[in-house]
């Protein structure tokens, strides 16, 4: 994700979407106080004041039950829908306000959508279907074949440029589909329901390939989807809908920490913790560090000013070494020692994206808590046995007085 300071690719500043022969109504009464509930008459207010902004390179996920929104306001991103009240910039562009033929141009050069349903075009071959889009947009043939077959190559269908959409299985036409999207050499990708239609072990396949592919490629992903877990696994944060309404955008950590009110916290307590939570989330910044130069007797003091019985020892250059225990250094203090060579015990160690499932093996077969290290092996952070419990433990919401916080399911 890049820097928050950064002009967003996609930013929504209080959109309202309503439905029905009156819709500037229905807003204006929803602006005044009134439920949606009660001006059903009227029609539906399909989104109600959404504010959010997707940075430049970010997944954003929007994640609702049916009916709570998120395709209407995904349509209006690209374009297909306008907002009754409130703006959506795309790379700086309010899309409301461009003409069809400017729209037109944004969907080609700046958005490229990946649908539930393929769309595949049944009597082109995977390849035409996959270039489609640089067809649109002129580009000569031999370009356009290359960038297909670069685009197919990256989603795992290198030689089926060849092959009709009927003679592949669903997850591979949704490569295509996916491919499509990426040949189109668009910043900002629209993805609604796009893996909801696949078996969920093809489902889970096409989840990692994206976010292999988002690795290297760094888009901007608007991910629709209804499944809380394929939220968590793809999104760097996550918009949760109910009812029109935005009601908690956050990080995969920030919602199952710290749900907003007591619906997100009843939605997430069927997550899988230990697969979401990763070391990175939960480590805490180490207390105090010894150096390898330093001896016992810094250590002691160290320890004491800190009430820790576990230090962790790193190099001048941040390196973990590994950790000493108070009992060593008590033994060298008393023998007059200066050295705590061979008091060093290998510290297990995890990395910022180790997922708490591992830590938990890890955290069994060893008695102090873990060392967090970057690839170079720095020490970034350190989780003690108590944090990793604390963490796996389930959230309670406990503020009653939001409307929110009403569950009425
Ligand atoms: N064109 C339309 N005309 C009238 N009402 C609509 C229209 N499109 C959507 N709605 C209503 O707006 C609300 C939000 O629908 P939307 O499709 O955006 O939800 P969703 O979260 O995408 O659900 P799903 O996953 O079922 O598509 C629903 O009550 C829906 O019936």
């Amino acid at each position: 994700m890049n820097s928050s300071t950064a002009e967003p690719a996609v930013s929504a500043r209080n959109v309202f979407k309503a439905f029905g022969k009156r819709p500037q109504e229905i807003v204006q009464r929803i602006k005044d106080g009134a439920d949606r509930k009660d001006l059903t008459q009227l029609g539906t207010a399909a989104v109600i004041d959404a504010s959010f902004d997707v940075q430049r390179g970010e997944v954003f996920v929007v994640m609702g039950l049916s009916g709570s929104g998120k395709s209407t306001l995904i349509r209006m991103v690209n374009g297909l829908l306008a907002p009754t009240a409130g703006s959506i910039e795309v790379a700086g562009e309010d899309i409301a306000r461009l003409s069809d033929r400017e729209l037109r141009r944004i969907r080609r050069e700046k958005v490229s959508m990946v649908f539930q349903h393929f769309a595949l075009l049944p009597h082109r071959t995977v390849g035409q279907n996959a270039g489609y889009a640089l067809e649109i947009q002129g580009l000569n043939r031999s370009d356009r074949e290359r960038r297909t077959e670069e685009a197919l190559n990256m989603v795992g269908l290198k030689g089926w440029g060849g092959s009709m959409p009927h003679e592949l299985s669903g997850g591979m036409r949704q490569r295509v589909g996916l491919a499509r999207a990426l040949a189109a050499g668009t910043e900002v990708m629209l993805m609604d329901e796009a893996f909801s239609a696949l078996d969920p072990l093809i489902r889970r396949e096409m989840q990692d390939q994206l976010v292999e592919l988002q690795e290297q490629l760094g888009k901007t992903i608007l991910f629709i989807t209804h499944d809380l877990n394929e939220a968590m696994r793809l999104g760097d944060r996550i918009a949760m809908m109910r009812d029109g309404r935005t009601v908690q955008v956050g990080t995969s950590e920030q919602i199952l920490n710290d749900p907003a009110n007591d619906y997100v916290a009843q939605f997430v307590q069927d997550v899988d913790r230990t697969r979401v939570l990763t070391a990175g989330a939960i480590m805490e910044p180490p207390v105090a560090v010894l150096g390898t130069e330093q001896g016992p007797r810094t250590a002691h003091k160290l320890m004491r000013e800190h009430q820790t019985n576990v230090l962790a020892v790193v190099d001048r250059s941040k390196k973990l070494h590994g950790f000493v225990h108070e009992a060593a250094v008590a033994a060298a203090v008393s023998q007059g020692s200066d050295s705590l060579d061979g008091l060093t015990q290998p510290a297990p160690s995890v990395h910022t994206d180790t997922p708490l499932a591992e830590l938990m093996t890890q955290a069994a077969e060893h008695e102090t808590g873990l060392a967090v290290i970057d690839d170079a092996g720095r020490l970034e952070g350190i989780i003690a046995r108590v944090t990793l419990l604390n963490a796996l433990a389930e959230p309670t919401y406990t503020e009653q007085n939001t409307s929110e916080a009403q569950v009425s399911s």
